[in-house]
């Protein structure tokens, strides 16, 4: 072992006897218990890039997950600032997490999504000259200044990675977690990456990443290493300590063979079974193989970090957030209008095309009943179409807010009202297309607060739909929303009085129609058509059983006090919005 004494400055963040436990099913469909990490310590220090090094499987990136706090339930041990036990919040306010999956939005451009992560940070703290400035340091940096307006999408995978190195940078993080951030870089760039990650150790970061199998060259690089075979540590100490230290145990690394290499063959048993006299030599991570010199730590710094509340923290205000949120996905909205574009055309397409399949119905007393079902199927379309109106953008997103939201950039609360206050226009304008074309084609009488009626039966009854969908998608993961969230609509479907009425039904059930929002938009919708004193329709045959339109409210419980009907729409909307807005964690 190398016995010079080395200064690091003074910040150490240790862990200590840290356990990760999983449930996992086994064939009886029950959940076991899977230790993951196995009592586990260590440190890292600020001045040093440290690498999380260990077979596939081994649990680099559980540790990483657990250390940042982005694990926090089922992982118990302490962790430490400078000896002081710190909270997992206090690690996650001091530290950025840079996740493995590239996490970007692809439609704004590399100075719009480092301003917008700035304003997040600062706020209008920070003047106009000065975030550019900030932006141009950073940029710089990681040499991408010449993209500065260049779309995400059309960066490199190499640009992408810088990228998302530097909009964890904007938040000037003590720590920063990297989770594989050389994989799919080519040999020099990974040399790039790594040196640009050793730089920022000069200015007193403490930069701790894992990385799989890293080249000899690559292995120098880095000041510590910390290795883990089966959830246990097997090594932790310089890099350059690491030939000595696997030499006490008799194990000689040949000549110009890459150590790490070594290492993880060791770790894999290709020379017999020595993990368990790793372990015990390293303490399982208490130890360090290498010599600091400890007298430089102040215990005391930890008030520094602990107390400066808005270090990493949201310190800018909700409506700041939601503002920003709003102009974000205005911006990408408008490069990518794909989706804007299908839905108007969605409802242009159906409503032409419903409004000549139900052509006549709103004159003709033969084709009366055809009403009922225009109002039926048309608020199905639009039920579906708003219910499924963001959590179609979810799976894109999804891996973007996660990590943005977990990096302290804004609420739950702020990103789901900029996402229904955004939406809430395109809904309008989708219910205005379809209801005006249909109200049309079906020649319906052209009285005004018949229209509007409809129109606004149309319309609450989609926002209803939208915050469902929204809150289902709040309360499950995006595979279960996908899954079962059409399936989730049956009961409301079934106590609706179009697959059963509510006088067939057991008095107990009454309320379920009552409260129930898509029996209050179909019967709404209907009244608005063929209710409100409409008169009785011409008879343009022999005979024709509903000219009456009040025999049609009748025999197919459509009878509804239109303000009973609204209220309901407005207060399941309000109840669903309070349930989502009230959400903490995305
Ligand atoms: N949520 C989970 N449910 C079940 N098992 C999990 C979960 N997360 C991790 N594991 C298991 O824990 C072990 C360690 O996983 P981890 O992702 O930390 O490994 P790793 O060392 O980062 O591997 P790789 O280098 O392949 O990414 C693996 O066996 C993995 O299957």
């Amino acid at each position: 072992m190398d016995n010079s004494v080395i200064n690091r400055e003074n910040f150490k963040f240790a862990f200590k006897n840290v356990t990760y436990n999983i449930g996992v099913e086994n064939k009886f469909f029950r959940r076991k218990a899977r230790t993951i990490l196995n009592q586990i310590s260590g440190e890292f220090r600020a001045n040093e890039i440290s690498a999380i090094i260990g077979l596939s499987g081994s649990g680099k990136s559980t540790l990483l997950d657990c250390l940042s706090g982005f694990r926090k339930n089922y992982t118990n041990g302490s962790f430490l600032i400078n000896d002081n036990e710190i909270s997992v919040e206090t690690i996650k306010r001091l530290s950025s997490y840079f996740m493995q999956e590239q996490t970007l939005h692809p439609f704004l451009t590399v100075t719009e999504i480092l301003i917008f992560s700035l304003s997040m940070k600062g706020g209008d703290n920070l003047k106009e000259n000065e975030k550019n400035l900030r932006i141009e340091q950073i940029l710089e940096k990681l040499s991408i200044t010449n993209r500065n307006n260049t779309l995400i999408k059309d960066l490199s995978g190499g640009e992408k990675k810088r990228l998302q190195i530097a909009i964890e940078l904007v938040r000037d993080p003590k720590i920063l977690f990297l989770d594989e951030p050389t994989t799919n870089l080519d040999s020099f760039s990974t040399v790039q990456c790594i040196n640009f990650l050793k730089s920022l150790t000069r200015e007193q970061k403490t930069v701790i990443c894992t990385i799989h199998q890293p080249s000899a060259s690559i292995f120098k690089m880095f000041d510590h290493i910390y290795a883990i075979s089966n959830g246990f540590c097997i090594y932790q100490g310089s890099s350059k300590n690491l030939i000595s230290f696997l030499k006490e145990l008799g194990l000689t690394c040949p000549l110009h063979y890459n150590p790490a290499d070594f290492l993880l063959e060791i770790a894999n048993n290709d020379y017999g079974n020595y993990n368990k006299l790793l372990i015990d030599k390293i303490e399982n991570g208490k130890r360090n193989y290498e010599n600091y010199d400890e007298s430089k730590f102040d215990t005391n710094s930890i008030e520094v970090f602990t107390k400066e509340k808005n270090y990493k923290e949201n310190s800018v205000s909700y409506f700041y957030q939601v503002h920003h949120l709003m102009l974000r996905t205005f911006l990408s909205t408008t490069r990518d209008r794909t989706l804007f574009f299908m839905r108007f055309g969605l409802h242009l397409i159906i409503g032409i095309a419903f409004g000549f399949i139900y052509k006549d119905i709103g004159r003709k007393g033969s084709i009366a009943l055809d009403n009922y079902r225009f109002a039926i199927i048309s608020i199905c379309f639009l039920l579906y179409t708003s219910y499924h109106s963001l959590y179609a953008k979810f799976p894109l997103e999804f891996p973007i807010i996660k990590r943005e939201h977990f990096n302290g950039l804004y609420g739950a609360k702020a990103y789901y009202t900029a996402m229904i206050l955004f939406d809430a226009p395109i809904i309008l304008i989708c219910c205005i297309i379809y209801t005006s074309i249909t109200f049309f084609l079906t020649d319906q009488p052209l009285e005004l607060y018949r229209y509007l009626m409809f129109l606004m039966i149309c319309l609450v009854m989609s926002y209803a739909a939208q915050s469902l969908g929204i809150m289902f998608t709040s309360l499950m993961n995006i595979q279960m929303t996908t899954t079962f969230g059409t399936i989730i609509m049956m009961p409301f479907f079934l106590f609706s009085s179009f697959v059963i009425f509510s006088k067939d039904t057991h008095p107990f059930l009454i309320y379920l129609f009552d409260a129930n929002f898509m029996n209050m938009a179909f019967k709404g919708s209907v009244n608005s058509i063929i209710g409100l004193n409409r008169t009785k329709f011409e008879c343009d045959e022999f005979y024709c059983h509903y000219s009456d339109p009040k025999k049609i409210l009748r025999d197919f419980e459509m009878n509804v006090d239109m303000t009973h009907a609204v209220l309901t729409l407005m207060i399941t909307y309000d109840l669903e919005m309070i349930f989502v807005l009230k959400e903490e964690e995305i």
